[in-house]
């Protein structure tokens, strides 16, 4: 018995010219399915050519080629991440999202489908996981012949025997690899950000205007109040005018902030209030002068380098980027990105989009495996095994074994990095003797469960005393924002109550 009511949908991307071998690996998107012993197909591997399809930009601003011009520098995580517990154990831009992606293949696909392809990703906290995806997803084969992920990891030297101290003491350090190539300008990415832009758009502004630096940045009444955010003060013609940053060691706010501090600017006549995305693009010269000579001591980029460019007198502008952008500042803004993603409705934003896919590792895994199962609007990544059980408004990971009369409710379902196909002997009764997945009877409402988590059988995962926050680590879980997260490789026995 098979019936179907659903949106599945595959990206499909004839060969053209020069391929790039990561994967597009869109997960499989169920709008409402019930399936009796059936198999979803594995989602299929498409080569796409870097020959992007022709746009607007033959202006001279476009002269050299922007995949000749433009490097992007990727930061892969400092030391505060905002998605505790996920980052336990590997950074930001290592999280697994939409059942088969990481967080970093947002920003690379955004990076090859505006065509730059010369890619450095700085990485130095909890990052062995970054850089496997990066170095297995993204070999330099595949981005043509002048394209490359080139993984920076920091590093000590006999010059240097600190670690990167910031984001811009890491590209200080690094400028001599970043020479190699003559590029007239740089572009800096964060690596956990969940948006899709064109990259030439923002290019093309930076260059029309003869800026040093555009930042690009949200109207004010677009983002929620977010203190973790970069405020920037913008004059009529886009020029940014003042920007304010969290200060080291102190909060990160903006330093004159009040209850209303785009009405304050207004009304002093200022110009208007943006929220800067942490992304930009700036001038080759301009990051050496500023890095060598102009602020040599400058850890951060954020609160000391692009501050600093305004008062030496250099041209900071602002790009306005008004599409969907989610800047991952806390679990439940991850949790609701996950869930956003799974009804496939995000303005502007897909991962089923032929001119801008998203790309990812090409893992060869078998067909989902799906028997007597009740599944609507969640995606299903590849390799899962999902017995008879229902699923509803969830995510689940690719490799999810999900047993037997097992009920899953808006949740996320990270997977596993192995099978284990045979249950695991369980006679002698410990905890260890549970398999990876979730077992026989279980129910999980609201949760995220990291990768290789054991959930024992009839566990019960609903925060039932609806903890806000609270960290049982010694257990294997977390609150937060009243969503529980069972951690990576954690083992929940069974008959638990959470
Ligand atoms: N040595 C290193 N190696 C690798 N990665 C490193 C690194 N040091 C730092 N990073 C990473 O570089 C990125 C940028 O760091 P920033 O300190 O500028 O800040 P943040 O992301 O908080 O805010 C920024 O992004 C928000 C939007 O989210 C803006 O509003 C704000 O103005 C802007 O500063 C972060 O992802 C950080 O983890």
């Amino acid at each position: 018995m098979v019936t179907l009511q659903l949106g599945l949908s595959v990206p499909l991307i004839p060969t053209r010219g020069a391929s790039y071998s990561p994967m597009l690996n869109a997960a499989q998107h169920c709008t409402s399915i019930q399936l009796k012993s059936s198999y979803l197909a594995p989602n299929l591997c498409f080569f796409v050519s870097n020959s992007y399809k022709p746009d607007q930009y033959t202006s001279p601003s476009f002269f050299p080629p922007i995949n000749q011009s433009v490097a992007a520098i990727i930061f892969g995580d400092g030391t505060e991440s905002k998605l505790n517990p996920l980052t336990k154990r590997r950074s930001d831009g290592a999280i697994p999202i939409a059942a088969n992606y990481r967080l970093v293949d947002i920003v690379i696909s955004n990076c090859i489908n505006s065509n730059i392809s010369k890619i450095y990703a700085f990485t130095q906290f909890n990052s062995t996981s970054l850089n496997s995806h990066l170095s297995r997803a993204y070999s330099a084969l595949g981005l043509g012949r002048e394209g490359f992920v080139e993984v920076i990891a920091a590093y000590q030297s006999p010059e240097d025997n600190k670690w990167f101290q910031g984001s811009a003491d890491a590209v200080r350090r690094c400028l001599w690899v970043l020479e190699e190539h003559p590029v007239t300008e740089f572009l800096v990415l964060p690596g956990h950000h969940l948006y899709k832009m064109n990259y030439k758009d923002l290019i093309h502004a930076h260059r029309s205007s003869g800026a040093d630096i555009t930042i690009a940045a949200r109207h004010a009444d677009t983002v929620k109040r977010n203190p973790g955010l970069g405020y920037l003060q913008v004059s009529s013609n886009n020029n940014v005018v003042a920007i304010r940053e969290k200060t080291e060691g102190g909060p990160k706010k903006p330093s004159n902030e009040s209850s209303s501090t785009k009405n304050d600017m207004n009304k002093r006549g200022d110009g208007e209030g943006y929220w800067s995305m942490g992304i930009y693009v700036i001038k080759r010269e301009a990051l050496v002068k500023l890095l060598k000579w102009h602020m040599p001591d400058a850890d951060h980029f954020s609160t000391q380098v692009l501050p600093g460019a305004i008062n030496v007198g250099m041209k900071v502008m602002a790009y306005k980027f008004d599409g969907y952008w989610e800047d991952m500042k806390n679990i439940e803004a991850f949790y609701q990105a996950n869930m956003d993603i799974r009804l496939n409705k995000i303005p502007g934003f897909n991962f089923y989009d032929k001119d801008a896919p998203i790309y990812t590792l090409p893992r060869c895994l078998p067909p989902s495996m799906i028997s007597d199962a009740v599944i609507t609007e969640s995606i299903i990544g590849d390799g899962c095994i999902i017995n008879n059980c229902k699923i509803k408004n969830s995510v689940i990971g690719m490799l999810s074994c999900i047993r037997d009369r097992v009920v899953i409710e808006g949740s996320i379902i990270m997977g596993a990095d192995i099978y284990q196909m045979e249950d695991v002997q369980r006679s002698t009764g410990t905890t260890t003797d549970i398999p990876i997945g979730i077992g026989e009877g279980s129910y999980i409402k609201k949760a995220i469960i990291d990768k290789n988590a054991r959930i024992g059988q009839n566990v019960r995962i609903a925060n039932k005393d609806n903890v806000q926050e609270g960290s049982r680590d010694a257990n294997g879980y977390v609150f937060s924002g009243g969503i529980v997260t069972v951690l990576r490789g954690a083992v929940i026995p069974d008959n638990t109550v959470i």
